[in-house]
Order: C-alpha cells, then structure tokens, then sequence
C-alpha cells in the first residue's frame, strides 16, 4: 500500500519574513488568507477628484503599466465617509509571499517591547454615554424609523513613548494568521493598523467573493463557556435578524454585478482571537469581465455591517451621535492591481497611530508619499516616526444595533473588540 504524504511547505518563513520587514511610515503591509503582501515607497498616489474612485484607480494603475514589467498594484484605505480623500498608492516595490496561515513560523511568539502601563486612556465616549446612544436609536427603531445602525465607539491612548507599530502588526497577524492583518499610512503622521475578520469584496480568478459578517458573541478562555457563547449565537434571533440584513444588503449590491450569485440560507461561524460572529460567504459571477474588484467594493461600501439600513437614514443617525470622526474605521482596506484582481476588507478591529510633535514630520513624510520613498531608500527613517515625541492611538469599535438590542449588551460587545488592539498593545485596561 502507498502512503501519500502532503507536499511540504515550500518555503517555511517567507510570510513572515515580510511581516518582520515592515516599516511603519514608509510600508504597507497587507495579509489575508491567500496571500501576504509587502510595498515600500510610494511611485504614484490616486488623486482626489470628483471622478469616481474605482475610475482612479483604474486610470493611476494603467498609467504605471511598463511593457515585460511587473503588473502594478495600488494598496492603502479608503474611509467611511464617501467625500472624504483615500490614501491609496502604488508603492515603488511590492514583495508577495504565501499566506501567513500557511507559514509555520507564525506560530512565533513576538515579545512584549513597549511600555504595558505607559498608556493614559480615555474612553470617546463614555461607556455610559454610548449606552444611552444605543438606546434613543432603539426607541426610534421600536417606533419604525429605521432597521438598523452600527453605532461606534473609541478608546484614545495616548503615551509619552510611542508605540513599537511593527510590534503591534506582528502580534495581530500571529493571533489570527487566518484573517486580514494590515498596517498603512492613512494620512499625513498616520499609521492605521488592525486585524480584520470580514472581507468586503475579492475578485480572483473571474470571480468575486464577499463574507459579510454580523451578529457578534466574546470569546471565553473557559472552554465550555466559549462553545456556549457560539452556539447561542447561532441561535440568537436578534443577531440572525441583524445578520440577514447585512446578507440582503450585500446580495443586492452584487446582483448589477453579476449573472449568477450563490449564498447559503443560513449562515456559520467565524472566530477571531476575541470574537465570534455570524458569517455568510456569497459567491458571484460578474457579468462584465472588466468589472474590478473596486468596482463592486465601492457599491458595497458601506454595508449594514458597518453602518445600517436604510444606508442615509442610518449615516445620519451615526453623525448625530458619535462624538468623533470615524476617519478610516468603517472603510476599506486592501490592493488591487491593474487586471482588476484585489482583496478589500472593511476596516474593523484597527487603531490609527498619530505621531507626537516631535515625530510628526518623519512620519508626514512617510504617509504624504512624496517623500515615501527617500525616506525608505534612506533605511526607513520614518520607522522611527513618533519615537520622540509620544503618540495618540485612537481604537475603534462598533456594534450592530436594531429594535431587540441592549445597550448594556452593545458596550460588552464593543469592550470585547477593543480587546484585539488592546491585546496587541499588552494594555491589560
Ligand atoms: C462594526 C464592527 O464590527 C461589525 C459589526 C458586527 C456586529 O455588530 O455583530 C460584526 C462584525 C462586523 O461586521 C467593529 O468591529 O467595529
């Protein structure tokens, strides 16, 4: 009798060779569960103009086109607010790797470097603040005003000592190698890093593919409590209601799109280090080969995962009661190359890092992208952005909320996704 044995892992340690090279300030990393993406510089930036920006992007990516040259990519992240600029460039390199899941040396352990109690925090708003915005939009919601809001909150750390960021990244990617781990400039002094768990929208090999996920339940360390939690989750009539609006939402949005759309009627789980959720995969076939991966990320964006239906009615409620920008939380993040190919997941689970005074001209010119690529070509000078003058990190975290939530609920849920930055952080608060 033969045994057949799987083939070995060709080259152990060259996704994570990618993720201990990034340099905050000059790097963009990006890693999901095909593939790990490393770029430095910055060659071109997508303008903001009044064109649309899959039309852009479409025009920055075809122009960097060189006959025998590599196919150029865009990567970076686009906010939640429509007007709003993206930071979005075709870096001067991109290495590429297998995905970090795949990789046996993620399983590494990455020390804890910075300060763990160096950090002041400060909850925008306050925990009892936020509760009482769930609630007034649940009355409204009761009395039929709408279906659905996602409703965010903050946590702004700030430390005289600036964060280790390619730390912070590689613990995010070493917690959960099977979602999407990214760190980006997303503004002048600003890194916006985070894992991931939900995909807005792929297109590979001809095909898109979304996973809207919604309905949420914490991670227990306790064995027995964690497989409770998931399975009252899957019960849970509220967060299967919340679920089905998201999946409705992202079906009607891919249908234009595409001659044939598959998703399962009833959707399963998905765990993060932190978090369960309710998990949908919807597979479509574009009609219009040309049709690119932005395309259908900018009419999907932004879900009911992230926002609420209906879309205006709900974007209103969020500006009336979150008492800050939500700047990149709530967007998208991810590449696309000039075929059309590319990976865009919504922007949750993330911080944005501002360096402090002192720091804050390295980093500006990491993340303006004119001086990107001196500053790399010089050995990463904007690594070390913030290190003199302290930093702001502001967490992100929000949660679904429609006529059956609690806020008492809501805050769990949201403290129980601050957690994933918090952990990475080592902030025990
Ligand atoms: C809005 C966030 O997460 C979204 C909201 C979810 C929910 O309400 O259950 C679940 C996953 C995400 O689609 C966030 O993490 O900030």
């Amino acid at each position: 009798m033969s045994v057949s044995l799987q083939e070995p892992f060709v080259s152990p340690g060259e996704a994570t060779a990618l993720l201990d090279a990034y340099r905050p300030g000059t790097d963009r990393f990006f890693g999901s569960p095909r593939h790990t993406l490393l770029a430095s510089g910055t060659a071109a930036e997508v303008p903001h103009d009044r064109r649309p920006l899959p039309e852009r992007v479409r025009d920055v990516l075809a122009a960097r086109r060189r006959p025998g040259g590599p196919v150029p990519v865009v990567v970076g992240s686009v906010p939640f607010a429509p007007d709003a600029p993206s930071a979005l460039a075709v870096p001067e390199s991109v290495r590429w790797a297998p995905p970090l899941r795949e990789d046996p040396l993620v399983a590494l352990p990455v020390p804890h470097t910075t300060a763990r109690d160096g950090w002041h925090v400060r909850e925008v708003p306050e925990a009892r603040e936020y509760g009482a915005a769930v609630a007034a939009a649940v009355a409204r919601m009761r009395a039929g005003e709408f279906a659905k809001v996602v409703l965010a909150r903050t946590l702004e750390l700030t430390s005289p000592n600036a964060p280790d960021l390619a730390a912070v990244l590689r613990r995010l990617a070493r917690r959960d190698p099977s979602g999407y781990t990214f760190a980006v400039p997303s503004g002048p002094g600003r890194t916006l890093v985070g894992a991931s768990p939900e995909l807005l929208v792929a297109r590979r090999c001809g095909r898109l593919v979304a996973n809207p996920l919604a309905g949420s339940a914490p991670r227990s360390e306790d064995p027995a409590e964690d497989v409770r939690n998931a399975a009252a989750l899957l019960e849970s009539r509220k967060d299967l209601h919340e679920h089905a609006v998201v999946v409705a939402a992202v079906r009607s949005a891919l249908a234009p799109f595409c001659t044939r759309l598959e998703a399962p009627d009833r959707p399963t789980l998905v765990r993060t280090a932190t978090m369960w959720h309710l998990s949908t995969t919807v597979l479509g076939e574009p009609d219009d080969p040309a049709t690119t991966a932005l395309d259908v990320a900018s009419a999907l964006h932004p879900t009911p995962a992230v926002c609420g239906t209906p879309t205006a009615t709900a974007r209103e409620v969020i500006a009336a009661s979150e008492p800050f920008e939500r700047g990149p939380y709530a967007g998208m993040v991810g590449w696309q190359d000039a075929s059309g190919d590319g990976e865009w997941v919504v922007t949750i689970r993330c911080a944005e890092a501002e360096a402090g005074a002192a720091g804050g001209g390295a980093a500006e010119a990491g993340a303006a992208g004119g001086g990107a690529a001196e500053a790399g070509a010089a050995g990463g000078g904007a690594a070390e952005a913030g290190a003199a003058g302290g930093a702001r990190l502001r967490l992100f975290a929000g949660a679904g909320i429609v006529a059956a939530s609690r806020p008492d609920a809501e805050i769990a849920e949201t403290a129980a996704k601050f957690r994933t930055l918090l952990d990475a952080l080592g902030v025990r608060a």
